[in-house]
């Protein structure tokens, strides 16, 4: 069975004392409420060792927001999975639509980076999408297929059980417009007929995919309940405790 899955994506957003407020909050909430989906924070990476010494692991984990696609050396500002792994941080989001947008990350680069983390047994949230214009072009499925195996083809396939997918429109990150429950569904389960059709059926069956781009507490229930919808990528509303225990709360 698959992990259910709430993950915060946090950004570049709070002051450190903010974060370990929230990070505290969100532990708090988890180890009284005990909730039935894993939570997942991603806070920036200058605070992970703090946030991850904050936090119980067995209520929240702690995830990096990126990770280099080297292994070590003159890479000013990049941060290793060795790095990563060396401060106990065994989750990190990777590919995330505004990295391919603002730093330029292509799908060769995205390929190494999971590897690096592959390496590390770190797993990695992948993150695919497509932008608003290929949706208007009825182009996302073959957009997120071609994400999704240029990412995937050069790892090895028994790495891919660790595997966990976010799929991301990027017309509805941040925007207040999130994909209908059936949108969302229909490419759930294209993603996951391509796993199988690529990788077999373990790793498709066994591959959480989350949903992100505008999840809230009013929109969460409805999305979490299709069948191919494994929990959610979230950015905004995971920077207040009420409205993400919340979210958490509608597995
Ligand atoms: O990583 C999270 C996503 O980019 C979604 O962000 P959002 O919930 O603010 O739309």
């Amino acid at each position: 069975m698959r992990d259910k899955i709430v993950a915060g994506n946090w950004k570049m957003n709070l002051t450190f004392e903010q974060a370990l407020q929230l990070a505290n909050d969100i532990n708090t909430w988890a180890s009284e409420n005990k909730p039935n989906a894993k939570v997942i924070i991603a806070p920036t990476s200058i605070y992970l060792q703090a946030i991850q010494e904050t936090v119980d692991e067995e209520f929240v984990q702690v995830a990096s927001q990126d990770v280099s696609n080297t292994e070590k050396g003159a890479f000013t500002g990049d941060i290793s999975a060795e790095q990563l792994d060396s401060i106990g941080i065994n989750c990190a989001i990777v590919g995330h639509s505004e990295r391919r947008e603002y730093q330029q990350e292509t799908d060769a680069v995205i390929a190494q980076k999971l590897e690096q983390l592959f390496n590390k047994d770190i797993t990695p949230i992948l993150c695919v999408g497509e932008k608003l214009e290929e949706r208007e072009a009825d182009k996302h499925f073959e957009v997120v297929k071609s994400q999704i195996l240029n990412a995937l083809n050069p790892q090895k396939t028994e790495n891919l059980s660790k595997l966990v997918i976010a799929y991301e429109p990027v017309w509805a990150i941040g925007t207040g417009v999130t994909a209908s429950p059936e949108q969302a569904q229909e490419i759930h389960a294209f993603i996951r007929s391509v796993l199988n059709d690529a990788y077999g059926a373990d790793v498709a069956e066994g591959t959480s995919i989350l949903y992100g781009g505008s999840v809230n507490a009013a929109n969460a229930e409805e999305l979490f309940a299709q069948a191919d919808i494994d929990g959610g990528l979230v950015g905004g509303a995971s920077l207040k405790v009420e409205d993400f225990s919340k979210i958490i709360s509608a597995f």
